[in-house]
Formats: structure tokens, sequence, C-alpha cells
């Protein structure tokens, strides 16, 4: 069962092939099981997952199932679940359950969704490799000796590893797509404002935005079709018209125009995996599109620019953890100001107190005009390139990350090198701009992700393009060894 597409479980769900109670079972079973080797979920719901497959099964036997009812996925920890603790990856919510649910679970909960779990993430989802979490590291399921990426590293595992059909991400910076890459699965990031952020953990707000993560191109689809839409009580949500993402798949994609920039394919791009994309590439030119080459002269100023703004938003967003109203609380405080210090050197780890001093020092009296007001004005720059290039090309692509999952381990040291893991996935995000990644052939049996990039709103041609990729490979079916 677990390797079936969303669309044969819905179609064996209606037939009655088995039940949603069943098909939960079958997952909680395969979690239990193997997912002590991944640490890809922090949570487990079984009862509520058996009491929503319950339901699932009696509106199917109802006639009123739509196409994700008794479909059992995952959510990232980052988003809110009422009556099942939402953790985000920290110590500070560790015993954190909210009082309501985050709009994109309502609605994926009214399509008829089970919830298994909560899974994995970097802590306040900063950082690319799952290691800051204070729930440990996740184990990447092809080598459990390496990292599945991050911050939305478990719902990558728990995808790859077939212990859910599919699972929530969010992405600030690369944390759906590169993930997604490292771990041989399809992740969409929507362009920003169209999905959601109510009830999602704020890290940074101009830049978070929720997604899927999912086995295929038509997968996430059916997903993003119940996720994606307007939220009055999103501030930043876009009210735009969404198209049925599940029709677009099939559409043609003869004479798409594909432009390559120039800069995602030069220095620190590991040549096997350079040359991974360049094969997918020459199978879209087989599908009959035109490959344009392009230019983002500002790209290379999008990882240090994003070090300031999305530090920036951090130390914000997350002043409001002081100990006093949620989250953890120091023992004893000996007054008002030990409360919030120790609070707070408690409750956050490294990398988290790392960004609130980075943020807090760029937004400072006297250097704010220095570092955030030029991070402001790059960003418009990089935003401008994309708009130029969109006048030329249809979709962008490249590789998602410059090289395949690293050792655990290897670059928790060394923050810069952590960083350059977002080198292509950051600039889509200081653009607002939607972007993919889908597997292709993989690297010394570990998986390289190619990423494809799309205008405003154009989600339905990104699910299309990969969708016509994943018609004529096979890439994205390959299961890890031991999790087939
Ligand atoms: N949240 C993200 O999109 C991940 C990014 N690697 C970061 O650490 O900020």
């Amino acid at each position: 069962m677990q390797n079936k597409s969303i669309a044969q479980l819905a179609a064996d769900l209606r037939l009655r092939t088995y039940s949603s109670v069943e098909l939960t079972r079958h997952y909680l079973e395969r979690i239990e099981r193997l997912d002590p080797r991944l640490n890809a979920y922090v949570t487990v719901s079984a009862e509520p997952a058996l009491a929503a497959a319950e339901r699932a099964d009696r509106a199917l036997k109802a006639g009123e199932a739509g196409p994700l009812t008794g479909i059992p996925i995952a959510h990232k920890d980052i988003f809110c679940t009422q009556g099942i603790r939402t953790s985000c990856g920290s110590r500070m919510l560790d015993d954190f359950i909210a009082p309501y649910d985050a709009t994109v679970v309502e609605k994926l909960a009214a399509a008829g969704a089970v919830v298994l779990g909560k899974t994995n993430m970097d802590e306040f989802a900063m950082g690319s490799s799952n290691e800051t979490s204070f729930y440990g590291p996740v184990k990447n399921p092809w080598d459990e000796t390496r990292v599945p990426g991050g911050s939305s590293g478990g719902s990558a595992a728990a995808v790859a590893a077939r212990l859910c059909a599919a699972a929530t991400g969010t992405d600030t910076g690369g944390s759906i797509r590169q993930p997604a890459a490292l771990c041989g699965i399809t992740g969409i990031k929507p362009t920003y404002g169209r999905c959601s952020r109510w009830g999602m953990i704020a890290f940074a707000s101009s830049l978070d935005q929720a997604g899927v993560m999912a086995r295929s191109a038509a997968d996430a689809a059916f997903i993003l079709d119940e996720m994606a839409g307007f939220d009055s009580r999103d501030s930043t949500s876009a009210d735009v018209p969404v198209p049925d993402y599940v029709d677009a798949l099939d559409n043609d994609i003869k004479e798409l125009r594909i432009g390559l920039p120039k800069e995602y394919f030069g220095e620190g791009l590991d040549g096997r995996v350079g040359a991974a994309i360049q094969d997918a590439i020459k199978e879209y030119e087989r599908l009959g599109a035109e490959i344009v080459e392009i230019s983002l002269p500002n790209s290379p100023l999008s990882v240090p620019v994003y070090y300031v703004v999305a530090p920036a938003e951090c130390s914000s967003n997350l002043a409001r953890f002081d100990g006093v109203r949620y989250g953890h609380r120091c023992e004893d405080p000996k007054d008002l100001e030990d409360l919030y210090k120790r609070s707070r050197a408690e409750g956050f780890g490294a990398e988290v107190q790392r960004r609130i001093m980075i943020g807090t020092y760029a937004l400072s009296a006297g250097y704010y005009d220095a570092y955030y007001l030029k991070a402001q004005k790059i960003r418009h720059l990089i935003a401008d390139d994309f708009r130029r290039a969109f006048e030329q090309v249809d979709v962008i692509m490249g590789p998602t990350s410059p090289t395949t999952a690293f050792p655990i381990g290897a670059k928790m040291d060394d923050p810069v090198s952590m960083y350059l893991n977002d080198i292509y996935t950051i600039a889509t995000n200081l653009a607002g701009l939607p972007g993919m990644s889908i597997p292709v052939e993989p690297v010394d049996g570990l998986p390289v992700g190619l990423q494809v990039i799309g205008n405003y709103f154009d989600e339905a041609r990104l699910l299309n393009v990969a969708h016509q990729y994943q018609h004529v490979t096979h890439w994205h079916q390959a299961a890890p060894a031991g999790f087939e």
C-alpha cells in the first residue's frame, strides 16, 4: 500500500479494497517499526488518526468522499494542531499544545486527510540538516549516516521512507526544496501568500511559506489543491483564485522555454550533481522544450541578504517567547529580568540564539541602514533579475542543492558552509516566487534534486512541468533499501 500514489489509494478506498482504518494502521505499524531508525516523527498521534480514519470510512460509505478522504499524511511540527503537541523542534515549545489548528491543518482535515503525527525539523526551521532539532537529528533513509536536509527534514525522510503518503513542509530559504532534493522526493514551495501562514509558527514572516512534500508531482497537486487559497486571518495571504492543479498536470509542454541561469552552474556545484542536472535538462529537450541561457546577476548576493533579513525578522518574531505567556519557563526566577534571560537561554538552542543575536545587531540603531536597509534594497534587485528572466522564459531550472546529502556532523561547526546549502534556493524566497524540487538520476546512490522555479502564482505550470518529466522517468518511484 505504501508505494501507491494518492490517486491509487483514493481509488482503492472508494472500492473498499481496504478501509482508511486499515490503511492508517498499516502506516502506524510502519512508523513503529521503522521510525526508530530515522527519528522523522516527534509525535505520533495514533488515536486521533484512527478516529479520523473512522470518520473517513463513514464518509466513503456515504459517498461523500473527496480525493483526500482517508489518506494518511503528516504535518511538520511547525503547524499548530489543536490537542496535539506543536514543538517547532524546540525545547522552548516542548510542552506546547495549541488551542487551535493552523489554517493549512484545518483545510486538510476538512478535505478528509488523516494526520499520523508531527514531523521533526530544525529548531524553529533554522537549519539545513535537521541537526538543530531539540529532538535530535533525522537520518536520511538513503544512508542513515547522512542528513536528510532541513529544515523540513522529518517530513522529507517520512515521505521517502513511506511512513506517510505525503507531508506538509515550510520553506523560508529552501526548507522544502533542499530536504526534498536530499531525500529523493518531490517538494513544492508555492508563491509567497499562496497558502495561509495562520497558525504556522513564524520564523521570518516576509519569507515563510507552507508547501507540500510528496513522492510525485501528481500527489503534490492533490494536496496543494486543498491547501492553497486566501485566508482573511493572514494579512499577507494572496486573494488570487486557485486553479485546479490536478487538471493542469497533463498539459503539453512542447515549446516550453526553460531558462538556465549561468550563476547556478558555476563554482561550488559538485560536478556529478551538475551532470545529473544536465541529463535531466536533455530529457526536457527530448520532450520538446527550448533551452535559453539566462543570467540572474544578483543571485550570488542572496545568501548574505537572507542572513540579514531572516535573522532580523526572527529576532522580532521570537521575542514573544519570554517565559511569561507560554513556552519554557525557568525554575525559581529571582526577578522578571532573570525570568526572561534564563527562560530564553534554556529554551533556545545555539543556532536560534545565534540568529537572534545577528538579527538584533542588524536592526540596532546605527547599523540598521548599513545592514537591514541595504539588504532590502538588494532584495529588490534580486526580484528584478527574475522579472527580466521571466520576460524570456516560462520556467527556470538548475540544481536544488550544490551537493548530495552530507554526513551527520560534517557542517555543524561551520555555519557558513551550512548556509551555502541554500545558495540556489534562497533567491526564490527573497523574490516570493514558487519553486519545486524533483528527483533526477542519483549520484552514488544518493538523491539529486532538479529545481524548477516559476513565475508568481504559476504553481500549476510547475507541477505540470514536473509531472511530464515523471511521466517519462522513474527516479521518483525509487524507494530507499529497507523502506520499500
Ligand atoms: N528555513 C529554511 O528555509 C531553511 C534555511 N536553511 C534556514 O536555515 O534559514
